[in-house]
């Protein structure tokens, strides 16, 4: 028996108590399995209609009353026999019955992810919709939701299959040429010039990687700068209740607090410091250098700069910052008459609220440079990575279409097209499924 012919079985719930539990089954005994644990369902139910059945255990005593459904393969999830239980949403319950149907030998537990790695080898879903499936489950924010929708119902497939459609055309074109000269003469026509236009077109598929990263896991901000400049006062205003300590007492924060937030749909934690100070005190010095560690792995710093603070002090501690962006803002701006030139800073107070809207904006417009979070293509880290393969292929290609051979020019449009294939899953091995499928939840 090969391991798709088994049947699998789980919970496609979370453990915990709910109005409703699921447990589902898939695979060529799904339906006589199904029916030993709901004897009063036909021999041949009506596929995908909702029958209310009892489910029982071993002897025929009732566990539970729930529905049954049908679906029959292939138009099922995963492209083969499911059929689900749908029961009272209790734990224990649920585990009886995922326990009578694992007596059974030919069915046995399913690992992570393993109803959609079946629906993938079954054609239902293409790789990039399939993992839009695990980042839709662990979505965390409304952007994270949109951008995982959107790539299920196809966005990115689509944008791939739009570079690997016209590659796949090119190579062709070459090998043509390569293999029978005369016939597709000309077929080879301006090569240099398609080579550089789908390089163009991964090249910016592959710079959504860093917004797709930022949507998946949320931007991380951090408030910095001298004691004292408020804030912590500030923290507090930006997540919209006390949680940091104030105190007008110099180096009262001294561990970095972190706040989650929502802001235009994009999950934002936002972390408070202890404040910066050239001759510390021992503790307070273990906390700058965590800040100095903390503000090197945020994707943007808030430089905090007490009122009267001047050009040279804020270039000070700008380089405290290293490598990240900083947005610099004059804080407590309701002790200090607004500049009569217009000052290149915004200007914030934490204890009235002014400014601070603003600020949030001018926080969003640098992590996003503009645009809606939802609408951000979800490339992953791995899709990157053959994203960038294929354009690194591609760009050889290119110098090779001056210098080389055709034969050569082909040979990287080849290997840019597996790349590609990496990505939409029209070349996979089993250990990149392995890979891919192992992060998904049991029972997804
Ligand atoms: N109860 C339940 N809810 C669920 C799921 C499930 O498996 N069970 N899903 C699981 O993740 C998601 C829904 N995804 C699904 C995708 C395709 C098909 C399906 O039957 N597709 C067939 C038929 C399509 C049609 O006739 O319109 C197909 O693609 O051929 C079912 C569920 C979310 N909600
Ligand atoms: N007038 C005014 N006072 C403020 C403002 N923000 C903070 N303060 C006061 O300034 C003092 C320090 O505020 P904090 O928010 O604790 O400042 P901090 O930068 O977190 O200080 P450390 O944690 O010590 O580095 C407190 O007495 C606050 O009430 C503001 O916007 N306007
Ligand atoms: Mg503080």
């Amino acid at each position: 028996m090969t391991s798709s012919s088994f049947t699998i079985a789980a919970l496609a719930t979370a453990p915990a108590a709910g109005a409703v539990g699921i447990l589902r089954l898939s695979g060529p005994e799904a339906l006589d399995v199904g029916r030993r644990l709901a004897p009063g369902i036909p021999e041949q139910p009506t596929p995908r209609h909702a029958y209310l059945a009892t489910f029982v255990d071993a002897e025929g005593r009732p566990l539970d009353e729930g529905l049954f459904l049908y679906f029959r393969a292939p138009r099922s999830f995963t492209g083969e026999d499911v059929v689900e239980l749908q029961a009272h949403g209790s734990p224990r319950l649920l585990r009886l019955l995922l326990a009578r149907a694992l007596e059974d030998p030919r069915v046995r537990h399913a690992a992570p992810g393993e109803f959609t790695r079946r629906a993938f080898l079954n054609g239902r879903l293409d790789l990039t919709r399939a993992e839009a499936v695990a980042d839709l489950v662990a979505a965390d924010s409304e952007a994270a939701v949109r951008a995982a929708a959107a790539g299920l119902s196809g966005a990115l497939a689509a944008r791939v299959q739009a570079l690997e459609a016209p590659l796949r055309e090119l190579h062709a074109d070459m090998e043509g040429v390569l293999s029978f000269p005369d016939e597709a003469e000309g077929a080879d026509a301006e090569v240099a010039e398609r080579v550089a236009t789908l390089r163009g077109q991964a090249e910016a598929l592959l710079s959504e990687a860093g917004r797709g990263r930022l949507v998946r896991r949320g931007a991380r901000v951090a408030l910095f700068g001298p004691v004292n400049a408020g804030k912590s006062t500030l923290f507090n205003r930006l997540v919209g209740e006390s949680r940091a300590l104030v105190d007008d007492e110099p180096g009262t924060t001294r561990d970095a607090l972190e706040a989650r937030a929502e802001w235009d749909g994009l999950s934002v934690t936002l972390f408070d410091t202890a404040g910066l100070r050239e001759t510390p005190g021992r503790i307070e010095a273990l906390g700058i250098a965590r800040t100095r560690e903390l503000l090197s792995g945020v994707d943007l710093a808030v430089l905090v700069l007490p009122p009267g603070g001047t050009p040279s002090e804020a270039e000070a501690w700008l380089r405290e910052a290293g490598g990240t962006p900083v947005l610099t803002v004059d804080g407590k701006c309701d002790v200090v008459a607004a500049p009569t030139e217009g000052s290149p800073r915004r200007r914030v107070s934490g204890l009235t609220g002014e400014g601070v809207d603003a600020l949030r904006a001018d926080m969003l417009g640098l992590l996003w440079g503009g645009g809606t979070p939802s609408a951000v293509a979800l490339v992953s880290e791995r899709h990157a990575d053959a994203l960038r393969r294929a354009s690194e292929a591609l760009r050889s290609a290119e110098q090779a279409s001056r210098v080389s051979t055709l034969e050569v020019v082909s040979g990287e449009v080849g290997l840019a097209l597996e790349a590609l294939g990496e990505v939409s899953g029209t070349v996979v091995s089993e250990a990149l499924l392995d890979a891919i499928f192992q992060r998904f939840c049991i029972g997804k």
